[in-house]
């Protein structure tokens, strides 16, 4: 992707040329005065503004130019030889990023046939779909995101009507439209478009009626179905099987977005991954980590590759340690069943953040096409050494009375085990054995029931080798090292932490930070990730998934050690409900010299 813009409005190329009109960088040009000798691309000027799609029947062979349906002509980064990166695209499509408001969302396949996108969300009476995904689904709609003609179905087990789905959402709707204008009204039409169907998981009948309902909405048009998988992972391979076999799109695409947990070690994901792909192309499996829907996650690539002053520094040449750090100040309440089998480490630290950590040392991708990006991140997964029970200190919490209020332990929750040793908090240090990152401590941090909630990325500079002001900084020479913090939640923000001089006739040097904080610089509200990620699900955007073999490489990191935790039943160190979690996480880092960049006075 990444690859076309609209020359007829203005010649842009990243990196190397600028904008030559007042046009934004991805606004989109619907029509065009120019002759050209192109041949003709069959896009319409209706195309979605997020991702313009373009048939590339005819191309100029030697130039990185083509010619729009709608006659706009659009040049590409690289040439256009019907070669990679474009050949690799399905049905010779071309992606463009554009702006990221997408108020004319698409209701045309490539050829120009009026299409319908099908969302069912699986297991819809459950906490996941009302908390995030038919919040989600309404933002984009409220947005113009969603496609013309969509439809959004419920299915599970309860019984319910439509009538009681569409209580039920718009009761639930968390999301940050709620306090809109026209929330109400928009919300009116949206339900509209919601339906609900009982039916068992596995059951090809359920689906097949399921099927029948989907057909009347689509009315004939070119049908695309997602199914979105929010059920517990032991409904995951019947749902696929019967959706796959009763419910499929006949003639559109059909996709199904799987929530984690993607198994439990290297053995039951492969498992996973092999009862899904008996009824699925690995393409229409869409992994979801939700932490690379974040917008500061994904803003870790352009603030690495767009900003010269980043990427010569990124390397075990000028980093001392990098930092991951994931806290909550709740514990498992209502969630104890599925945290006791999988523990911290499964939930947070072999996704999340590990996710974030491959995205932040992978090498440049070729292009930001998916399956480049995907590349480069399992190269680096897989340079990584398998954590080591040395590497790591886990912890669980334990009740805490404060200012009168008792806060519970883990294993108060009546469904966790009285004698579970499951981790609530794990702390590990891991190391990337390639040339960028030899020696490099990657540590990560990951803690239920803790003082805060935060998560964030902590990036250690060196020390100023022969520094002249090392006399005004003091013995404590790490703390004057540069870091640069990106504050992935609550409160956004990127901040470098610099030295500087005091104002004043002295020499006494200060640490200030270069801020950007997102609440004061922009005004516009941060979308959920979920938004993000739905919509590029439905747009066959495959970025921000997980690939099967990134998934075996994670899990072969984290294996070893999670089998070993359980086998010699290694006792967690017991924290206090809303401390700051065990001090064997200090102690870890201590032993890479490294102190936690969240724990200092000034953060
Ligand atoms: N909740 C969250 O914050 C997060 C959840 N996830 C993942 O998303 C998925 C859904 O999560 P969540 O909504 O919390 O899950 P729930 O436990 O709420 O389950 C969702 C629905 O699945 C059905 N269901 C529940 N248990 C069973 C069972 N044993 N057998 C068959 N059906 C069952 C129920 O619907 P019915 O009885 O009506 O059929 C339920 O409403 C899970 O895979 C979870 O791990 C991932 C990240 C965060
Ligand atoms: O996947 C999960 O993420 C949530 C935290 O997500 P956030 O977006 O609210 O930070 C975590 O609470 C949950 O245990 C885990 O399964």
């Amino acid at each position: 992707m990444a690859t076309l813009y609209s020359t007829h409005c203005r010649s842009y190329s990243p990196l190397t040329q600028s904008s030559s009109s007042s046009s934004s960088y991805s606004s989109y040009c619907s029509s065009s005065s120019s002759s050209s000798k192109l041949g003709h691309v069959a896009v319409s000027s209706s195309a979605p503004k997020r991702f313009l799609a373009a048939k590339l029947s005819v191309l100029s062979q030697s130039q990185n130019v083509a010619r729009m349906q709608d006659g706009a002509v659009a040049t590409a980064v690289t040439p256009i030889e019907n070669d990679y990166p474009f050949k690799k695209l399905k049905g010779g499509l071309l992606s463009v990023p554009s702006t990221d408001e997408c108020k004319d969302a698409v209701g045309f396949d490539i050829n120009g046939n009026e299409s319908t996108v099908s969302i069912t969300v699986v297991g819809a009476s459950g906490d996941l779909a009302k908390k995030k995904i038919f919040p989600a689904l309404f933002a984009l709609y409220y947005e113009g995101c969603l496609p013309k003609h969509f439809t959004v179905y419920g299915y599970a087990r309860s019984k319910m009507t439509d009538a009681e789905l569409r209580t039920m959402v718009s009761q639930t709707l968390t999301c940050r439209i709620d306090k809109r204008e026209n929330c109400g009204e928009k919300m009116e039409q949206f339900l509209e478009r919601c339906f609900y169907h009982s039916g068992q998981y596995d059951s090809q009948e359920n689906f097949a009626e399921l099927d029948k309902k989907l057909k009347e909405h689509e009315g004939g048009k070119v049908s695309n179905r997602l199914f979105y998988l929010s059920v517990p992972p032991n409904v995951f391979i019947d749902a696929v099987r019967c959706a796959s076999l009763s419910a499929s799109a006949g003639n559109g695409w059909t996709r199904v977005i799987v929530e984690k947990p993607f198994g439990r070690d290297s053995e039951s994901s492969a498992a996973l991954t092999k009862g899904l792909k008996q009824y699925l192309d690995e393409d229409q499996i869409f992994r979801i980590d939700h932490y690379l829907g974040k917008e500061l996650v994904e803003n870790l690539s352009v603030l690495r590759f767009s900003n010269l002053i980043f990427e010569p520094l990124w390397s075990r040449q000028y980093i001392r340690n990098v930092q991951f750090i994931f806290s909550e100040d709740f514990g498992t309440e209502g969630r104890g069943g599925y945290f006791d089998n999988y523990g911290i480490i499964r939930d947070i630290m072999q996704n999340h953040l590990l996710q974030i950590l491959a995205l932040f040392a992978m090498e440049t991708p070729v292009t930001l096409d998916a399956e480049d990006i995907r590349n480069e991140k399992v190269k680096v997964l897989r340079s990584m050494r398998p954590l080591e029970l040395e590497n790591m200190v886990i912890g669980q919490y334990k009740s805490h009375t404060k200012g009168g209020v008792t806060y519970p332990a883990y294993t108060d929750d009546k469904t966790v085990p009285k004698d579970s040793l499951t981790p609530t908090f794990a702390a590990a240090a891991l190391f990337i054995d390639n040339a960028r990152w030899d020696g490099v401590p990657f540590l990560m941090k990951a803690g239920k029931a803790l003082h805060n909630k935060k998560a964030e990325i902590r990036v250690q500079f060196r020390h100023v080798p022969g520094n002249l002001y090392n006399r005004n900084i003091g013995t404590d020479l790490d703390r004057a090292t540069n870091e640069l913090v990106i504050r992935v939640q609550p409160d956004e923000a990127i901040y470098l932490k610099i030295n500087n001089k005091v104002p004043g006739l002295g020499m006494k040097l200060d640490r200030s930070n270069l801020n950007l904080h997102y609440a004061a610089r922009y005004s516009k509200e941060i979308p959920d990730a979920y938004e993000r990620l739905l919509l590029d699900a439905i747009e066959g955007e495959r970025r921000l998934f997980i690939r099967s073999d990134e998934l075996d490489a994670a899990w072969s990191l984290f294996t070893p050690v999670l089998k070993e935790l359980e086998e010699k039943r290694i006792i967690p160190e017991y924290y206090p409900y809303g401390s700051r979690g065990p001090v064997g996480a200090h102690y870890l880092a201590a032993r890479y010299k490294v102190r936690w960049g969240d724990v200092s006075v000034e953060q």
